[in-house]
């Protein structure tokens, strides 16, 4: 078994690109032979300036978008080129948490709905029963009262929502979750709390992770590796404390300069989940 969920190489993608009868038109390249991979049971960060490419780099993984040259390996198998039909028994096995989850919550499905739904479609629940069974222990793990079931998601805090985010991703039992600027909406208590339990869950499950975010400290709180990004290629990669301790590339090195030092202390996590347990 290969050590590597994922890998891509020399990706690149392409927007706009069109073939015409008077010619065609060739697109904006956003991102230049990009090469990531992603551990099994790792979380990589990928950070950068915005419009540096990082959603993009993030759908090409989970082939979202899909690259006009290189190459996206999943679990060994070639997903590139794949059509919507083959991709379809990969999709449960990479999720998606989004920025804003009442962009991606159906304002008129209850939560019960929200959860349920995602198991009976993929197969991994053949009746109500057992679909109600692992949404409530599903609850559980993310701390959120069975009372919620029943509830529509503009009746929820931010943090709720963000929680419920979690939940519908990872109740289907996912390898791989894309979570991108999960934490950016919320106040800053309420950030660590949601980022404590996705910490705490994916050790549990064994989850990879892609942790997109513009926010230096959030990153080094959960990542175990981090990209960094600018104008569609990676400047540089290492491993979270090395890469935080001595950054090589001067443009890494303006991103931390531009961050006050104690929000990228490492223990920034624990100071503010134990501020919110004492709270
Ligand atoms: N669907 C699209 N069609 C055309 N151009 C796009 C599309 N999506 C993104 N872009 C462009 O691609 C570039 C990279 O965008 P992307 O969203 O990947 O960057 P980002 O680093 O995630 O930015 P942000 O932090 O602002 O979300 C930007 O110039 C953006 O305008």
């Amino acid at each position: 078994m290969a050590a590597d969920l994922i890998v891509a190489t020399g990706v690149e993608v392409v927007y706009g690109a069109r073939r015409g009868l008077f010619g065609d038109r060739p697109g904006t390249r956003v991102l230049h032979g990009v090469d990531v991979r992603v551990g099994r049971g790792e979380t990589v960060g990928i950070v950068g300036e915005s419009g540096s490419g990082k959603t993009t780099l993030g759908r090409a993984l989970i082939r979202l978008v899909e690259p006009s040259a290189g190459r996206v390996v999943f679990d060994g198998t070639d997903v590139t080129h794949m059509g919507e039909d083959a991709l379809r028994p990969l999709r449960r096995r990479m999720q998606m948490i989004f920025q804003d989850p009442m962009a991606c919550l159906n304002p008129r499905h209850t939560i019960r709905r929200i959860l349920e739904g995602p198991l009976r479609l993929h197969g991994l629940a053949t009746d109500a029963i057992s679909a109600g069974r692992r949404v409530a222990a599903m609850l559980d793990k993310v701390g959120l009262p069975q009372a919620v079931l029943e509830r529509h998601p503009h009746e929820l805090s931010g943090g709720q929502r963000q929680r419920v985010g979690i939940a519908r991703a990872a109740v289907l039992e996912p390898d791989f979750v894309l979570a991108d600027e999960i934490v950016s909406g919320l106040d800053v208590s309420t950030q660590a709390q949601v980022l404590r339990l996705l910490k705490d869950l994916s050790a549990d499950m064994g989850l990879s992770m892609a942790f997109i975010s513009h926010d230096l400290s959030v990153v080094r709180a959960v990542c175990d590796r981090v990209y960094v990004m600018r104008h569609g290629v990676i400047v540089e990669e290492g491993r979270c404390e090395e890469l935080f301790a001595a950054p090589k590339a001067p443009y890494t090195r303006a991103l931390i300069d531009a961050v006050p030092l104690p929000e990228i202390d490492p223990g920034w996590l624990d100071r503010r989940t134990d501020f919110e347990d004492a709270a």
